[in-house]
């Protein structure tokens, strides 16, 4: 390893060390000796502070690994167009970590350590600047007018809305929401459909216990009410080329980029079997039923197979979905009969709780597949 990657993870873990305190200097640092930046933070900054902290992991860690590095900065700098962040900006936040590190890595503090962090810091934000540029001609943001604004249950809603203009994305693909109630405060939520001629778009929201957005959303948000919401981002989409059945997995409101998804693969001309897993914990959380039951209606290629965890009684499916894939995947392998590997004509999605997504891609791994052919983009919920 060249000196430089060692000198910023040396410094860095001294930062993780009292992550909070150093956290908690840098941004005194920086709104001292730039009050006017203050405005474009939220005002609680505790999920900011842990942002700022993950990004700098991401970026220290990825040094050794330049195209992850890459893709990580472009899509900082894509998703900080929102904030209305310039050059300038970028020199202040320079000036507060070098002095925060100063301070709290001081004992491998040395001007070679000074002059790794300089330069590193230099080419992420100039990575990050001409990514931000690179999309210069596109909105930062679309003002959308909530059209619908269906509660399905107490803590759960789906959303209906309308951009004042065109946003584009591809099924499975998330945008960033604010809701007037948090200022700055943007929150990720899974798009669940297939593009529109309307150019409508629906969320799945469950409101989460302290979940500022979330909150918002379900319980303070209604039609004729206006959210921003930030460029469409995700790589979970459908291969264009690829004309493989599909398994689709969704668990609680994961469905969302699934039911995308799905919608997507039915599309005319395409006739792909589907099988639609779909794990909740009750049969009153299968929120969504009926509209699925009416997509398999149209289109007999498609299955839907409700999976419940809670619901000891419940006569189809039980337990989790990662629990049920053995019988599900000999049902949809049973004409590949005649491949030399009959994984080649099956792609997965997997999408939902962080820890139903790792079961159940390493559940699929243990069956078999192939991981190249299993897609997840993990959105955690709001903590
Ligand atoms: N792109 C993505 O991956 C997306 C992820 N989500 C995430 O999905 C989650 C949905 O939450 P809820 O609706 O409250 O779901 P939930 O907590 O009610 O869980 C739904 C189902 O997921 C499975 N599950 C839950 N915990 C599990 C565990 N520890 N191990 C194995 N399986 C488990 C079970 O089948 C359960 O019935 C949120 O965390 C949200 O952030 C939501 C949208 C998109």
């Amino acid at each position: 390893m060249s000196m430089e990657p060692r000198m910023l993870k040396e410094g860095f873990a001294r930062l993780e060390n009292s992550s909070d305190k150093a956290m908690s200097y840098f941004y005194g640092r920086l709104f001292a000796a730039n009050p006017r930046l203050r405005a474009l933070f939220p005002v609680a900054l505790d999920a900011q502070r842990d942002r700022f902290f993950h990004a700098l992991n991401r970026i220290v860690w990825s040094q050794d690994n330049p195209d992850d590095l890459a893709c990580h900065l472009a899509r900082l700098g894509r998703d900080h167009r929102r904030y209305g962040v310039t050059a300038e900006h970028y020199a202040a936040v320079e000036d507060a970590l070098l002095a925060t590190l100063r301070v709290f890595a001081r004992d491998v503090w040395s001007p070679r350590a000074e002059e790794a962090w300089t330069n590193a810091y230099r080419s992420a934000a100039a990575a990050m600047a001409e990514a931000a540029e690179r999309d210069a001609g596109a909105p930062p943001w679309w003002a959308a007018e909530v059209v619908e604004h269906d509660r399905r249950a107490d803590d759960l809603a789906v959303l209906t809305l309308s951009p004042e203009r065109p946003l584009p994305f591809a099924p499975g693909q998330y945008v960033t929401v604010q809701t007037s109630r948090w200022p700055r405060v943007w929150r990720p939520y899974s798009i669940a459909n297939a593009p529109r001629s309307d150019g409508r778009l629906r969320l799945h929201v469950r409101a989460r216990p302290g979940g500022w957005v979330s909150g918002a959303l379900v319980r303070d948000t209604g039609t004729g009410d206006t959210v921003l919401l930030g460029p469409a981002a995700g790589t979970m989409t459908l291969d264009p080329d690829s004309g493989r059945d599909l398994l689709l997995v969704a668990g609680g409101t994961g469905l969302a980029p699934i039911k995308a998804l799905a919608e997507q693969a039915v599309a005319p001309g395409r006739r792909r079997d589907v099988r639609l897993l779909v794990g909740a914990r009750t049969e009153r959380d299968l929120y969504d039923l009926s509209d699925l039951r009416l997509l398999e209606s149209v289109y007999p290629w498609v299955r839907v197979l409700p999976v419940l965890s809670d619901e000891p009684d419940f006569r189809g499916l039980r337990g989790t979905p990662a629990d049920v894939l053995t019988d599900v995947l000999a049902d949809l392998l049973e004409d590949a009969d005649g491949r030399d590997d009959p994984w080649d004509g099956l792609d997965a999605y997997v999408a939902g709780p962080v820890p139903m997504v790792r079961r159940t891609v390493a559940a699929l791994q243990r069956l078999g597949m192939p991981l190249k052919r299993v897609h997840h983009d993990l959105l955690r919920a709001e903590e």
